[in-house]
């Protein structure tokens, strides 16, 4: 928690709302005019007391009204006009940061500092207090210093004491940011906690009904929820706390105001209408302190989002709009030139010098936390590495991978279908290109299935796959895979929900993908791929201890089962 509340930064606010200076500069225009012309209902009151009621004039009178309801027309036309710029900005706001906060989201090589649904929440906090009353108090404080000006003109002691009140007002605002900063910084990140622990827990609801752990969860989530029931009564305790005084002192400074207005009039140095014009002054003068005071707890919450935000977007250094795809000419040669990768200071592979030849099938196999998967990322582009990686002499490295990889299959050890059609999973979420989608399906056996589903292609799917079974849901990122017939192709543990048919199905792909010129890398622990095989690459701890045609591996995996069980899990030659 101290760590979330030490990461503030007090220029992450401004440098988010920088870029939109030119519209701050103009409502700051429209401001000025709302502020002066707030003083017409004043004048128009002293010209009645002053004027029309000394000269009795009812063409005065009427002269005087008109001209006041046309200037108040113009004030709320102004207003209003601020209204809408400051709606057009959020918009143009959220056009700006959005691109860029999804962009750092999902950008598989930074470690995520909050899931993505709070960076978006982030991101409307801070629109919302660019949008809302807190700005434009802010926008209308230097105004009080005019209404103070009017003040001085009626009289040096009304003036002087509306300075005093308008420092009093500030150090209530001073005082409520101290006693209410921290307990409302406290609050909102025990209610992320909160939030996320349910977010997180309730995907593996069933699993974690079977194996008896709702009750543990449920004591820790319990656990959560009073420390945000603590932190939420601690806050809004201060917050009320702090709102009575700054009701009780700005009451009482307009009554002490009325009071010094009405013993100037006593002592003949005042008018009746200035009397009371003095009090409308002072209320307006003290008005954007109130309005502070009551948004404080928008602001704060806003402040710590955009510092949030900003250190989201410091990590997602990636390009927002990626350039076109370079066209990489099939078919895919891979070269691994001494590259090694690090995951979080621990070196998981070592010093790899690899070619891969397409139109063959290679074979990686491995004891269990040997590197394969990691392989496979790195492969598709999705891990930094050190040392050398190039497709057809082209460098790939995290950073130009998504613009370099133009072919890609992959499919991940979890399949990790997205919650959507059936069509839209199997073509990317890109265009429905219909005949390439039952195609890849048809591939994979899986056609008639999605046929005999009331909604067919159409089928929603949840974040978890269902309605699929575990085998379809394999199958369905088989076909997501192939579809368009990728130049790379990288599969991890394919077969591992698959009965003997679907295994079948995968060596008949791969053999067609094989004369497709396709670069194949197959992970796997089941030695049936080793029929289609015509590499073997053996990991250990992230090294190569072999790599050649298959055959020789065969040979080789036996003698390493013989001594140590578990390099492939079943006997390459069962
Ligand atoms: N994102 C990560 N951060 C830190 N360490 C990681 C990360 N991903 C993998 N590792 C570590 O890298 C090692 C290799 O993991 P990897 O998943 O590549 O193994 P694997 O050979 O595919 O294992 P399995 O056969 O069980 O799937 C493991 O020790 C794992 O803890």
């Amino acid at each position: 928690m101290n760590a979330v509340m030490q990461s503030l930064s007090r220029g992450a606010w401004w440098s988010l709302v920088r870029p939109f200076r030119p519209q701050f500069i103009q409502m700051t225009w429209l401001s000025l005019l709302t502020n002066v012309l707030m003083l017409v209902p004043t004048l128009y009151m002293l010209q009645l007391y002053d004027r029309v009621m000394l000269s009795r004039s009812t063409l005065t009178l009427v002269a005087v009204t008109m001209l006041a309801a046309g200037l108040l027309l113009l004030m709320a036309g102004a207003d209003w006009l601020r209204s809408l710029y400051a709606i057009k900005t959020g918009v143009q706001f959220d056009l700006t940061y959005g691109k860029q906060v999804f962009a750092a989201v999902f950008d598989p090589h930074h470690v995520q500092r909050q899931p993505p649904a709070q960076a978006l929440q982030q991101l409307n906090a801070v629109r919302q207090f660019m949008t809302g009353q807190g700005l434009f108090a802010m926008l209308d404080i230097p105004w009080s210093v005019v209404y103070i000006a009017v003040l001085f003109t009626l009289h040096p002691l009304l003036g002087g004491t509306a300075i005093v009140f308008c420092l009093i007002q500030c150090g209530v605002a001073v005082w409520n940011q101290r006693v209410v900063a921290a307990p409302a910084l406290q609050a909102q990140v025990a209610r992320q906690m909160t939030d996320y622990f349910i977010q997180q827990k309730v995907r593996h609801l069933q699993t974690s009904h079977v194996l008896g752990m709702s009750q543990t969860l449920r004591q820790r989530w319990q656990a959560l929820l009073s420390e945000q029931a603590q932190a939420e009564h601690t806050w809004l305790a201060a917050s009320d706390r702090s709102q009575f005084v700054n009701k009780w002192v700005r009451y009482t400074m307009q009554s002490l105001m009325l009071a010094v207005a009405a013993w100037l009039t006593i002592q003949g140095q005042l008018s009746l209408g200035s009397m009371i014009a003095s009090n409308v002054l002072i209320a307006r003068a003290l008005q954007p302190f109130d309005v502070i005071v009551h948004s404080w707890r928008q602001w704060l919450q806003a402040n710590a989002a955009a510092s949030e935000l900003q250190a989201l977007l410091n990590l997602g250094r990636i390009a927002v709009d990626p350039k076109p795809a370079q066209a990489l000419a099939r078919p895919y040669t891979l070269i691994l030139e001494n590259l090694g990768v690090e995951l979080q200071s621990r070196r998981i592979l070592h010093a790899l010098n690899l070619t891969i030849a397409p139109g063959r099938v290679l074979c990686v196999m491995g004891p269990s936390g040997s590197g394969k998967s990691t392989l496979a990322r790195l492969l598709v582009g999705v891990v930094p590495h050190s040392g050398a990686y190039y497709i057809n002499q082209l460098a790939i490295n995290a950073a130009n991978a998504r613009t370099v990889l133009n072919s890609v299959g992959y499919l991940p050890q979890q399949v990790s279908l997205l919650e959507g059609t059936i069509a839209e999973n199997v073509a990317r979420f890109g265009a429905l290109d219909s005949p390439h989608i039952i195609q890849a399906c048809q591939r994979v056996g899986l056609h008639e299935a999605i046929l005999r589903l009331p909604q067919g292609y159409d089928t929603r799917l949840d974040e978890q796959g269902l309605p699929l079974s575990g085998g379809q849901r394999q199958l369905l990122g088989l076909a997501r895979a192939i579809y368009k017939e990728p130049a790379l192709l990288v599969l991890d543990e394919p077969n591992a929900s698959l009965d003997e048919f679907g295994e079948a199905m995968l060596m008949q792909l791969l053999q067609a993908f094989k004369q497709l010129q396709t670069t194949i890398v197959v992970i796997s622990h089941r030695a049936g791929v080793l029929k289609v095989t015509d590499d073997l690459l053996v990991l250990k701890r992230g090294e190569v201890v072999h790599h050649g045609p298959r055959d020789a591996g065969i040979v080789y995996l036996n003698q390493l089962n013989a001594t140590a069980p578990g390099v492939a899990t079943e006997s390459p030659c069962a």
